[in-house]
Formats: structure tokens, C-alpha cells, sequence
């Protein structure tokens, strides 16, 4: 301001003015802040500007921006973003600490502008919602992933219905993947993947299926870009109101994305309310209007039916962007480390061969293809933040004060690129996954990564998730060599956001394989 009104921009008066109300702010701010108990700590992190906080600081990858502030500040730390005070977390203990151990205190959702856009603010995972309605909804969640993916599968020879339905799926995506080959002797995966797992999660939840060209879907799912770059940990239109009003902004975008996948869900949902027979359960939105129509239901809580029919976008909208992020991740190191490649499709090829489809029990018998998963969820660490937690109430964390109500951001990507944790944790090495011997997973490794979140807010898909990954890469890499075109380099920069993704590339390529001899 000083600069303004030396370059003569700004009058005296209006300097003086504008003063006025920077202090007026600062006091007001200042005296708004609880009074830090005796023997416990401020807690620690840069000042920032006045109205901005850290917002330049921060920048466009917060996860890189808050894992460097954190080497300075320790992992708890305090970061203003406009005028609202964020408390960052970092570090495996630390964050176990509080989403486990305290899990109560740190359980809640912020009431953040964005999320109040999700299914019109009744989303289970984004609202501000932490108690009974949560806890009882969580539950409903729970037990429909576990009677529509975990429970057997009657009359195949699948184990289970996920299995049988992801099996179905990679078999028809390789046959896609060949014939977009036959015609236009190339692809970009994100297209295809999508609407395989979108199949997946569809056949759970509406017991349908769709085609790889229907519009109506590729809509929908293939601009999932447009809710998660919105919807993630730092978006500066969450802390600085002023922003809203500006034109061309995303959150435009995230809005009609928002009503077209609440539309097109409902739609789906009123055709189920008539058709539905109490006698035919047919899927997890059957499921939840029966459960929603029980009048005497023993449960300790009452929720209105909207409530629990609206969890079908909970579980849809969560079960295929986060998916296709993954396996788009893995193919993209897939063609960027061909050895590895190699490696995956030698242990699929001397442990199931070619005369059957892999299925979920061959599981323990690839540990090099899971160590590879593994490190793809690592090193990728596509979700760098979970979602935004708050505090339930006024609480300590290492000695530090921590007020009710403060907004948390949880940094996953620092905690898997942790050089505390990790050898050369910015290698690509699955390895690193393996027991000494390299035939076994070395599961005190695999739970130092941190991507599905911990504690009571943890992922309800977690499971669901590893099995899909598992069974479409191993469908995949059995029948298929991937590739990329000759010349092209490959861009593994992601774009920040709730999932990161990588930059859409056109230029992937796959052959029918013929499987390796087994190794004398
Ligand atoms: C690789 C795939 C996936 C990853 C990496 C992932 C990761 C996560 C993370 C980090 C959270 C937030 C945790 C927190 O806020 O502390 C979450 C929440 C959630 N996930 Fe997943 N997820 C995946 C797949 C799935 C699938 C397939 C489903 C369901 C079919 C699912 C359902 C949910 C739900 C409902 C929540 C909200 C839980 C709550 O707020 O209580 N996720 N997931």
C-alpha cells in the first residue's frame, strides 16, 4: 500500500483509510483467537498476508508446497489460506495419532463451500455431518458393498459378485481395446477404463451395464476431472469468497457437473422405486428403498428416506474415478518401465498360465504384481490429501493446542515420499515391497503407504478397490502387450486435485500376446 501511495497510485487519505481497515482486521482477528490453555503450545507455521494468508506460498500443488513448509514447521502445523486457519498434517505417527488413536476429535467434515454442491449437501462423504445420521448412513454403506461385491456368487464360478463382474468387464475391455487398435491404431486409456469400472460399480449398485459409446454416461463420467479438481484439499474458492463472483471460474463447471450426475442418477433411481418387488432385491439401490420402506428397522436411528437412498451416490460417484485413476496410473508406469511390465506378465504366465482368467485367490500367488500396485498407489500418491477432515472439539495434538472446528488437511503424499520412511523414495521400485527373498509381500512395507485415509473416516471401498485393481491388470497384462507409440514421450506430471490424473494421452497401444515359458 505504502508502494501504491508512494507511486502515487493511492491518495493519503485512502492509504490512511485503507490502514484503518487492515488493523481493524488483524484486531478483530487476533481477539477471535482462542486463548492457548497452559502448558500447550501455539501452534507453528508462516505468517502469511493479511487477507490471503498463504495462499501464493501454497500455489497450484499444495501437496508439494505443505510437505516443504512442513520440513520447517514439524508435522502439525498451522497454514492461514485467505483468512481461515488450516491445520496440515504430516508425518505416519503423527497423522495415526490423530485419525486413529484420537479418531473422535478429528473426524469431521469443514463446511466448505464446494462440498455443499455434492447431491445437494447430503453426500455421506462431504458434508459437515460427523454423528448419529454419519455414523448410522456409514453403516448402510458397509453392508451393501459387502452383499453386492463380497458375498458369493451363486451359479458362476466366480468366488464372489465383484468378482464375477470385473472379470466380465476386463474380458470385454480387451476385446474393446483390440478392435479400437484394428481401427484406429491407438488410444487413450482414461476413455475405455472409465467406463469398465463405471460398468462395475453400475452393475453393483443398478444392476445394468453400459456401452463403451453411450453418450449419456461418457458424459458423465469422463469429465470426473471437473468435480475432483474442485473438490480438493486448497481450493482457494473454499477460503476467499471474492473469488466465487469471478467469471470463467471452475466452480461453474463443478456445479452442472454436480446436478447432471444427481439428475442422472435419480433418474436411475426413480425407474427402481417402480419397478421394485420387496421379493427381488436386485441390487444396492433395491436394497436401500427396501431398507428406507422398513418401517420398525432396528436400529437405534430413524433417517428420512432421501438419506438413505442418496447413498447410492455416495457409493457410485467414489467407487469409479478413484478406480480408473488408479489403473490409468498403472498403465502409464506399465509403458514407462517395459521391464516391469515383463516381470508381471512372467508371473501371471508361470503362475496361472493362459488356460484360465486370473482370479481373486491367485492374489497371495503374485506378490511381484501386488508389490507393483502398491508402488504405483506410492509413488503415484494420486490421492495427496484425503478429504478435508475438521475437529469435533477443542483438542491437543503433540503438545499442541488445537481448537473445535479447525478445517485439516491430511498429506498422504508426504507421508509416501517421507525420506524417513523411504529409500530414494522418488525411484519407481517394487521391489521395495518385496521380503528378502522376493517371493513374499512385506506387509509392515505395504502399511506404511497412505492412500485410502485411516481411522473412522478410512475408505469403505478399500477393499473393493484393491481386488478391481488387481483382476483388471492381471485380465489385461495376461491377454495384452501395452505400449506406447513409437517417439511419443510420456508426461508424469500430474494435475492437483482431489485424484490426481495424469494429462489424457492418445497414444497408447496394445498387441495380443502370447504368454512367455515358464523359467526351467
Ligand atoms: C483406489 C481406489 C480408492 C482410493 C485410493 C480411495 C481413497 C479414499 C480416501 C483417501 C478417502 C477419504 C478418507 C478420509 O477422508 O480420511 C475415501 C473415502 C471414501 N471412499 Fe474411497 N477410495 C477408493 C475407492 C473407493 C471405492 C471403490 C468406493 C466404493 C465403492 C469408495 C468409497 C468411499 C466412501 C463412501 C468414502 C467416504 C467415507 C466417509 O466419509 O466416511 N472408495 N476413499
Amino acid at each position: 500500500m505504502l508502494f501504491l501511495a508512494s507511486l502515487g497510485l493511492m491518495s493519503a487519505t485512502e492509504f490512511l483509510l485503507a490502514s484503518v481497515v487492515f488493523c481493524l482486521i488483524f484486531t478483530t482477528l487476533n481477539s477471535s483467537r482462542k486463548r492457548i490453555p497452559q502448558g500447550l503450545w501455539e501452534l507453528p507455521g508462516p505468517v502469511g498476508y493479511p487477507l490471503i494468508g498463504s495462499m501464493l506460498e501454497i500455489g497450484k500443488n499444495p501437496h508439494l508446497s505443505l510437505t516443504q513448509m512442513s520440513k520447517k514447521y514439524g508435522d502439525v502445523m498451522k497454514v492461514r489460506i485467505g483468512t481461515r486457519p488450516v491445520l496440515v498434517l504430516s508425518g505416519l505417527e503423527t497423522i495415526k495419532q490423530a485419525m486413529v488413536k484420537q479418531g473422535g476429535d478429528f473426524m469431521g467434515r469443514p463446511d466448505l463451500y464446494s462440498m455443499r454442491h455434492v447431491t445437494d449437501g447430503q453426500s455421506m462423504s462431504f458434508s459437515t455431518d460427523s454423528g448419529e445420521v454419519w455414523a448410522a448412513r456409514r453403516k448402510l454403506v458397509q453392508n451393501a458393498l459387502k452383499n453386492f461385491a463380497s458375498s458369493p456368487s451363486p451359479g458362476s464360478l466366480s468366488s464372489t459378485l465383484l468378482e464375477e463382474h470385473v472379470s466380465q468387464e476386463a474380458e470385454r475391455l480387451v476385446t474393446k481395446l483390440q478392435e479400437v487398435m484394428r481401427e484406429q491404431q491407438r488410444f487413450d486409456p482414461f476413455r475405455y477404463l472409465v467406463v469398465s469400472v463405471a460398468n462395475v460399480v453400475s452393475a453393483m449398485c443398478f444392476g445394468k451395464r453400459h456401452s463403451h459409446d453411450d453418450q449419456q454416461l461418457l458424459g458423465i463420467v469422463n469429465e470426473s476431472e471437473q468435480f475432483v479438481e474442485v473438490a480438493s484439499s486448497g481450493n482457494l474458492v473454499d477460503f476467499i469468497p471474492l473469488l466465487r463472483l469471478l467469471p470463467g471460474n471452475s466452480m461453474k463447471k463443478f456445479k452442472e457437473f454436480n446436478q447432471r450426475f444427481t439428475h442422472f442418477l435419480q433418474n436411475i433411481v426413480k425407474d427402481h422405486y417402480e419397478s421394485f418387488s420387496k421379493d427381488n432385491i436386485r441390487d444396492i439401490t433395491d436394497s436401500l428403498i427396501d431398507l428406507s420402506q422398513e418401517k420398525d428397522r432396528n436400529t437405534k436411528i430413524q433417517l428420512p428416506t432421501e438419506k438413505i437412498v442418496n447413498l447410492v451416490n455416495d457409493i457410485f460417484g467414489a467407487g469409479f474415478d478413484t478406480v480408473t485413476t488408479a489403473l490409468s496410473w498403472c498403465l502409464t508406469y506399465l509403458v514407462v518401465y517395459p521391464e516391469i511390465q515383463k516381470k508381471i506378465q512372467g508371473e501371471i504366465d508361470e503362475t496361472i498360465g493362459s488356460e484360465r482368467k486370473p482370479r481373486l485367490s491367485d492374489r497371495p500367488l503374485l506378490p511381484y504384481t501386488e508389490a507393483f500396485i502398491q508402488e504405483v498407489f506410492r509413488h503415484s500418491s494420486f490421492l495427496p490429501f484425503t478429504i478435508p477432515h475438521c475437529t469435533t472439539r477443542d483438542t491437543i495434538l503433540n503438545g499442541y493446542f488445537i481448537p473445535k472446528d479447525m478445517c485439516v488437511f491430511v498429506n498422504q503424499w508426504q507421508v509416501n515420499h517421507d525420506k524417513d520412511l523411504w529409500k530414494d523414495p522418488s525411484t519407481f521400485k517394487p521391489e521395495r515391497f518385496l521380503s528378502a527373498n522376493g517371493k513374499e509381500i512385506d506387509r509392515d512395507e505395504c502399511e506404511k503407504v497412505l492412500v485410502f485415509g485411516l481411522g473412522k473416516r478410512r475408505c469403505v471401498g478399500e477393499t473393493i478397490a484393491r481386488w478391481e485393481v488387481f483382476l483388471f491388470l492381471t485380465t489385461l497384462l495376461q491377454e495384452l502387450q501395452i505400449t506406447i507409440q513409437d517417439g511419443v514421450k510420456v508426461d508424469m506430471t500430474p494435475r492437483y486435485g482431489l485424484t490426481m490424473k495424469l494429462k489424457r494421452c492418445e497414444h497408447f497401444q496394445v498387441t495380443k500376446r502370447s504368454p512367455t515359458r515358464p523359467a526351467e
